[in-house]
């Protein structure tokens, strides 16, 4: 045992003899290269290659060290022992992170990929710039030679997507509007934003359950339709106009939209676009997975009398909307670039600038649809019309749940051994009533039983029948007197004894005039 440890000392000093005489002998570039030169022979007979993926490239940050961190985070907490963990800025959720200098196995389409985090100090520079991090971190992915096409860049495509997915799950999206008139925020940005954080879903949505789950059915199709779009040559954009009267859940909608697909809203204050060409910077500074809002369309602002003030010269007839008019007249392209019109507004949603970007979704609202212009309700220009109807029965299920506390069954029982569920089904019906307006009659008694509040529902509802079939009783009567008055009126002229006679009258009299014209105009 000796004579092993003896030959093992005598080893190691020749080593650290020989490692001397070369530090010595050979500069320090020259063992560089020596050791690339060892690395590059050895690497060309290894069966992997190696990608470093930095956290600073040059001066500029990483887009692919973030997106990796993000996808790692998502397999992490399966494969590795030691996980670093960390909540992002503005996040509500925890994410996973590899630990520094630690690896991971992950797999893609059968092959394997092994990700070392690696992490050294820096040595400060002299001087720089720009601060940087006092560590320099970056990912190292090994995989195998053989893979390499298969790896890149499907492997890195698949992270970017992933991570995006992760960081849209976890960062609270965002509610923008427009800057007052044009103006730009502090960072150059013509939208300003707060955290979305509206708690309408379609859980809470009260509206019949079929119409709702059409309306789903769409959002998820359009969301998984990359592919289906890019294949028939459509921009990937839908349009959705959601109309009805105040209080039946226009705006709970697009929050709930926002909140089904994850996306951020932008509510476009169209009283602040005074251009066509302010509406597409707006539009060029969205994000793709966005829902693109115009609140009540019909009233926000007067396209038609800005685009007639913008055509005030014959020999052109003032339109009402200029994308009626020629679109060569060199006037009307500088008069409308000068002023927001309907044409720009349907070219910013439906034009060639509709597809800057992609996965957005624009919505318009409004209380009165006969007051839209035709071309917006044309067919294939917004692609889905959606009714927000008074509240039905089975809103107001939906209603009761959410307010009540109410479950399913609760209610089926009530419907079959209560007279109460009964009545308040017809009355709901009869009563036309906004959600909203059930809604402040629920809160209001939410501190009550449910017996007791389902009966003061009841007595709202009634009253509310009462209400509408007094003021139906009081217009049907109002509009009968005028029809009668009309009648009258029309039957006056009509009458053909009255109106004969007078005209026999005025023509006794017309031709007694014309007999004393022709006496005076005789010859004495
Ligand atoms: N269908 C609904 N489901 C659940 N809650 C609703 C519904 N409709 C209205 N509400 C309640 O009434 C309130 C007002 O609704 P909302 O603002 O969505 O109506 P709206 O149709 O956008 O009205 P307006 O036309 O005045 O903008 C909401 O905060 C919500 O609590
Ligand atoms: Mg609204």
């Amino acid at each position: 045992m000796k004579e092993v440890w003896t030959s093992v000392a005598s080893i190691l000093g020749a080593l650290a003899f020989f490692q001397s005489l070369l530090h010595s002998v050979f500069p320090p570039e020259f063992r560089q290269a020596i050791a690339k030169l060892l690395h590059r022979f050895f690497g060309f007979f290894s069966c992997y290659c190696y990608f470093d993926i930095t956290e600073i490239d040059g001066v500029s940050t990483n887009e692919l060290y973030g997106a990796v961190q993000l996808y790692l985070s998502s397999s992490a907490s399966v494969s590795a022992s030691r996980l670093s963990l960390c909540r992002p800025l503005n996040s509500s959720a925890f994410t996973f992170g590899l630990s520094n200098n630690d690896r991971l196995v992950d797999s893609f389409s059968g092959s394997t990929a092994i990700w070392e985090h690696v992490v050294i100090q820096r040595t400060s520079p002299s001087f720089s710039w720009r601060p940087f991090p006092d560590e320099k971190r970056g990912f190292t992915l090994r995989i195998s030679k053989k893979d390499k096409s298969l790896f890149i860049p499907r492997y890195l495509d698949h992270i970017m997507e992933v991570a995006a997915s992760i960081s849209r799950r976890n960062q609270d999206r965002h509610l923008y509007t427009n800057c007052r008139s044009g103006s730009m925020d502090a960072r150059g940005h013509p939208w300003e934003s707060v955290p979305f954080k509206h708690p309408s879903t379609f859980d809470t949505l009260a509206m019949d359950p079929k119409r709702k789950n059409d309306i789903m059915e769409d959002l998820r199709d359009f969301a998984a339709g990359q592919n289906f779009y890019h294949k028939t040559g459509r921009a990937w954009k839908r349009g959705y106009l959601l109309y009805g009267p105040p209080g039946t859940g226009k705006s709970s909608m697009i929050a709930a939209m926002a909140n089904f697909l994850g996306y951020d809203i932008y509510d476009l204050e169209l009283t602040e676009v005074h251009t066509n060409s302010e509406l597409r910077k707006l539009l060029m500074k969205t994000t793709s997975k966005s829902i693109i809002v115009i609140e009540d369309i019909d009233c926000s602002v007067s396209l038609t009398n800005r685009s007639s003030n913008s055509f005030p010269s014959p020999p052109h007839p003032p339109s009402p909307w200029p994308m009626d008019e020629p679109s060569s007249s060199s006037a009307n392209a500088t008069s409308s670039a000068k002023s927001l019109t309907l044409s720009g507004l349907l070219n910013f949603t439906d034009g060639l600038w509709s597809c800057c970007g992609s996965e957005r979704i624009f919505v318009f609202t409004t209380n009165h649809i006969e007051k839209l212009d035709p071309a917006l309700l044309r067919s294939g220009r917004m692609d889905m019309h959606i009714y927000m109807n008074y509240c039905s029965f089975s809103a107001l299920k939906i209603l009761l749940r959410n307010y009540m506390g109410m479950e399913e069954n609760e209610m089926e029982a009530l419907e079959e051994n209560n007279e109460l569920m009964r009545e308040l089904q017809i009355a709901v019906e009869a009563a036309e009533i906004t959600p909203a307006d059930v809604s402040e009659v629920l809160i209001k008694n939410r501190r009550h039983d449910k017996r007791r509040a389902l009966e003061e529902l009841l007595t709202v509802l009634k009253e509310r029948t009462l209400g509408r079939r007094e003021r139906a009783m009081v217009e049907s009567s109002e509009r009968k007197e005028t029809e009668e008055e009309e009648e009258q009126e029309k039957r006056a002229l009509d009458s053909p004894e009255e109106g004969d006679s007078e005209m026999d009258g005025k023509d006794d009299e017309k031709q007694g005039m014309e007999t004393e014209t022709e006496e005076e105009m005789l010859p004495n």
